[in-house]
């Protein structure tokens, strides 16, 4: 709730006027049964035909300014919960861009999804509920509740066991719907999490022929959620019909003790007609109060899910005021680095490494898969923090660092290349919005695009789809090593960015990017051990721990490993 009128107060003029709208509108609507039960009243009495033209005509005039009261009510609420689940979004979207990998992992990608766009609709949902009912109705329940007692206290009484029966109605269900509403949402997440792993790995599941397999683990988690959310139905659908009933039993009580009445002398005609209209708006504005009630344990769950998103903040400091400015470019150091992924503390994934690299250097990582290599380089830009030891960039603790600088200073090219949904030049811009088009020109002859960019129709104004799905792998690739170079970083990491390119582009890109990065450091992890033959250092790794330093020379004679991993993919005579 706090988290709804936190954002509910950013607008407080429109919210002032959406009060003043339920007023008017309670006002109007209490108002006409008092000027109704006049008008019987003067009607049964023989009153003068003015007297009844002047009330109908005040009628009319409520029936407008109710009118007008309901309008200003509903407008006033879209634009308070359409601004508030915007706002909403926005904040959590700006959270969520400072998470380390250790947040996202925590809390999911698919989780984050939901709570981004179905727990903040839920909330909306919920916003307008109570902006455009549940204020109005709260208004209504105590002036109707004053009318009833001020026309007849002797007829109120009939109400009176009503109110507490329908609360403990009320307060069963909110309280059995809370944990249903919790796992209805984490079905929705597990819905979402399914349906990304399905629909981005569709090739995988049709070359496999596992569609029946898949449609079934989907029909797992559908059916999850829709057992959940008729469990939820089935105790919100006791709601409306006992309500009614309850209200059509007290209307029959009412006529039936109040014609005793009116036949006593004791009460009017009209006087009855009012009581029974206040008495429906009574209950009435009850019942609504008890659906926006009964909505609540719902909201309150999406509420605690959006707090959460809101709350967490980053394991990586952004370090505002670290260091942006240093004298050298390029310069990197590790010290005695170990690390382990968080949740596995016990389990280092680096051990105990130290190396340094200088700028113009070519430092290569290689060695069996899961040894640690990608991990490694991740510490670099800090997707992750050591453990133990430190990393120094031009002399300074990457900790020191503001983190936006840090990160300026290198450029990384994942081992899976990812694009954006725009033009290609769009995409080569990306680290440089400013970049000329010479300059992209160039990053993209440097990495071999230039090529099949000027094969596409529109080159470089060439729409990519969704994560650059209509480019082949290689092809992205060298759009994301182009992406890099456009940026001019001190530091290049490639995280066995070659291994989409055939060898023939593999070398002619390496020996352009040789001369390009002259004055940066360039880190590189392969697997091919032609991709790194040349480098200036080459570090074997092994299951988390430095093996082998060296040069691919020295290596083939001193390390092991390193010979055994050249020998597979080189022949006799390329070793001698
Ligand atoms: N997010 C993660 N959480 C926990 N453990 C992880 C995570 N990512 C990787 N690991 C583990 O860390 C170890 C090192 O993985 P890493 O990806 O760094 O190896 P690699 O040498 O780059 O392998 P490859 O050559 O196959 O890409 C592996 O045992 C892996 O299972």
């Amino acid at each position: 709730m706090s988290l709804i009128w936190r954002y509910i107060s950013r607008y407080n003029k429109l919210f002032l006027v959406n009060v003043l709208g339920a007023f008017g509108f309670v006002f109007v609507e209490l108002g006409l049964p008092t000027m109704l039960a006049r008008l019987i009243n003067e009607t049964v009495a023989g009153g003068g035909k003015e007297n009844i033209l002047r009330t109908t005509v005040f009628m009319v005039g409520l029936v407008l300014i109710g009118f007008v009261g309901r309008v200003i009510v509903a407008y006033a609420t879209g634009r308070i919960t359409t601004n508030m689940v915007a706002d909403m979004r926005n904040d959590m979207y700006q959270n969520i861009q400072t998470f380390s990998h250790e947040e996202y992992d925590r809390i999911g990608v698919s989780s984050l999804v939901t709570r981004v766009t179905n727990d903040a609709f839920i909330l909306m949902q919920f916003a307008q509920m109570l902006l455009r009912m549940g204020l109005m109705t709260f208004i209504m329940m105590f002036a109707s509740a004053f009318m009833i007692a001020r026309t007849s206290p002797e007829l109120s009484v009939i109400l009176l066991p009503a109110f507490p029966a329908l609360l403990v109605m009320i307060l069963v269900i909110g309280k059995k719907s809370q944990p249903l509403s919790e796992a209805q949402q984490q079905n929705l997440d597990d819905i979402n999490g399914n349906l990304r792993e399905s629909l981005s790995g569709m090739r995988v599941i049709r070359a496999f022929v596992k569609e029946a397999f898949q449609a079934e683990r989907f029909e797992g988690v559908n059916n999850a959620y829709s057992l959940v959310s008729k469990k939820l139905f089935r105790l919100m659908a006791w709601n409306q019909p006992v309500f009614s009933h309850v209200i059509n039993l007290i209307i029959i009580a009412i006529v039936w003790f109040g014609s005793e009445q009116i036949e006593g002398g004791s009460l009017q005609l009209g006087d009855m007609t009012a009581f029974i209209e206040y008495s429906f708006h009574a209950l009435f504005s009850f019942l609504n109060f008890a659906v926006v009630f009964m909505m609540y344990p719902r909201a309150s769950v999406s509420a605690k899910r959006i707090q959460e998103v809101l709350d967490t903040t980053s394991s990586i400091s952004p370090n505002e005021a670290g260091i942006t400015e240093t004298r050298t470019r390029g310069y990197l150091t590790f010290e005695a680095v170990s690390f382990a992924y968080p949740g596995n503390t016990g389990t280092p994934v680096i051990k105990d490494i130290s190396f340094s690299a200088e700028p113009g250097q070519t430092i290569a990582f290689i060695g069996s898969t899961g040894s640690g290599k990608s991990t490694l380089i991740q510490l670099i830009p800090r997707f992750y923090d050591v453990t133990k030891g430190r990393i120094l960039i031009d002399g300074h603790d990457v900790r020191d660092y503001n983190l936006k600088a840090l990160r300026k200073k290198i450029g990384f090219i994942p081992q899976k290349a990812l694009l954006f949904t725009g033009t290609i030049s769009e995409n080569l811009r990306y680290g440089k919005w400013d970049a000329s088009k010479k300059e992209i020109e160039e990053a993209s002859d440097i990495s071999q695009a230039k090529e099949f960019i000027a094969r596409k129709p529109k080159r470089f104004d060439e729409h990519l789809a969704e994560g650059g799905s209509n480019l082949s792998g290689g092809q992205k690739q060298r759009l994301s090593i182009a992406r890099a170079i456009v940026r001019k970083p001190d530091i290049y990491i490639f995280d066995d960015s070659f291994s989409a390119l055939d060898y023939k582009t593999d070398a002619i890109l390496r020996a352009r990017l040789k001369k390009e990065t002259g004055k940066a450091t360039v880190i590189i992890v392969a697997q091919r051990v032609s991709t790194i033959m040349h480098a200036d250092k080459i570090i074997v790794m092994n299951e988390g721990e430095v093996v082998g330093q060296g040069t691919h020379k020295e290596l083939l004679r001193k390390c092991e490993i390193y010979y055994d991993i050249a020998s597979s993919q080189m022949s006799k005579e390329e070793l001698a």
